[in-house]
């Protein structure tokens, strides 16, 4: 059992880790609704087993990691708690209240949740890649009802995998991650949306037009999911942003040409410091 990890859900995320975790030496078994890329896993030798059903599952993995969209989570969570007891259940999911929130609910002592933040646009497990996390926060919501040396085990399994793992209450985790991630998602798929596929603007979409995109090619299931699972705080966030634009508009309107400037000059020094911290 100590060696055994079960991965739900092989696709960018799941299949990263359960790369990762091979390399690492663990054994590790898949389940996902699309049989093609468990035969691959199987086929280059990162998964061991396929396990068809969740039915089917044995109390046999130290940890069970849990990949699939966010609002597919909890169905999954529900299925294994019943059948995974001795073990770590853990997800990977981009919002935290809710799953944590059905956790402490059901008083699922043995779920603790997670979010790896690390990731690409690219969709599946023919993307994923073993040094995915190596080097990235990976933020860990840990509940009362955990046990503390549960806890302590998912971070050495973590830090195993080059994770810097980080606690953090769930809901504050939704509002940092809606601020950082989730809006701007919501953001560059707005700006790719004024144009349309056969336009004159999209020939000439140049560098900074792909930089501040790039991140819309990411797959529409996961970010329609993490919209409504994040629902409350991106409702906050969009009106805070809607203002900052109303109050750009008015500036250009009344050719506040000091208020346009201090814009761009705040934004500039924010950013500069973020990539320089970030060194
Ligand atoms: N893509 C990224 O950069 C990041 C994603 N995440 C989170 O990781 C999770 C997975 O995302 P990705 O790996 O990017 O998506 P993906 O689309 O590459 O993989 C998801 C996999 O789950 C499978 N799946 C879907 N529903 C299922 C179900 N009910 N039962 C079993 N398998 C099911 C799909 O067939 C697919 O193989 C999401 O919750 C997302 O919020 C977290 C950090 C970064
Ligand atoms: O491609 C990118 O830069 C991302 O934004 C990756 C990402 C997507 C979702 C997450 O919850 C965390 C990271």
């Amino acid at each position: 059992m100590r060696n055994k990890i079960l991965v739900v859900g092989l696709g960018l995320i799941g299949g990263s880790l359960a790369k990762a975790f091979n390399k690492c030496g663990f054994e590790v078994h898949a389940h996902d609704i699309n049989q093609n890329s468990i035969e691959k896993a199987i086929k280059e030798g990162i998964v061991k087993e396929k396990i068809e059903d969740l039915e089917d599952v044995e109390d046999e993995y130290a940890f069970s990691f849990i990949c699939v969209p966010v609002l597919e989570s909890i169905g999954v969570l529900e299925k294994l708690s019943s059948k995974i007891k001795k073990g770590i259940i853990t997800d990977v999911g981009s919002t935290k209240a809710q799953i944590c929130e059905f956790a402490l609910k059901n008083r699922i002592s043995n779920f603790i949740g997670g979010h790896p933040m690390a990731g690409t646009e690219k969709i599946g497990y023919e993307y994923s890649f073993d040094t995915l996390f190596k080097g990235a926060y990976y933020f860990i919501t840990p509940l009362d009802i955990n046990e503390k040396a549960n806890v302590q085990k998912l971070k050495e399994l973590l830090n195993t995998i080059g994770c810097r793992v980080e606690e953090i209450d769930y809901s504050l985790h939704d509002t940092i991650t809606g601020v950082i991630s989730h809006l701007p998602h919501i953001v560059s798929a707005a700006l790719v949306n004024m144009l349309n596929e056969n336009s004159i603007f999209c020939k000439f979409a140049g560098g900074g037009f792909k930089d501040i995109t790039r991140i819309s090619s990411s797959s529409p299931k996961m970010w329609a999911d993490i919209s409504f699972s994040n629902k409350k705080v991106l409702l906050e966030l969009i009106d805070k942003y809607i203002d900052l634009l109303i109050n750009f508009k008015s500036n250009l309107e009344s050719d506040n040409y000091n208020d346009i400037y201090s814009y761009f000059e705040r934004a500039k020094s924010i950013r500069d410091k973020i990539v320089s911290d970030s060194k």
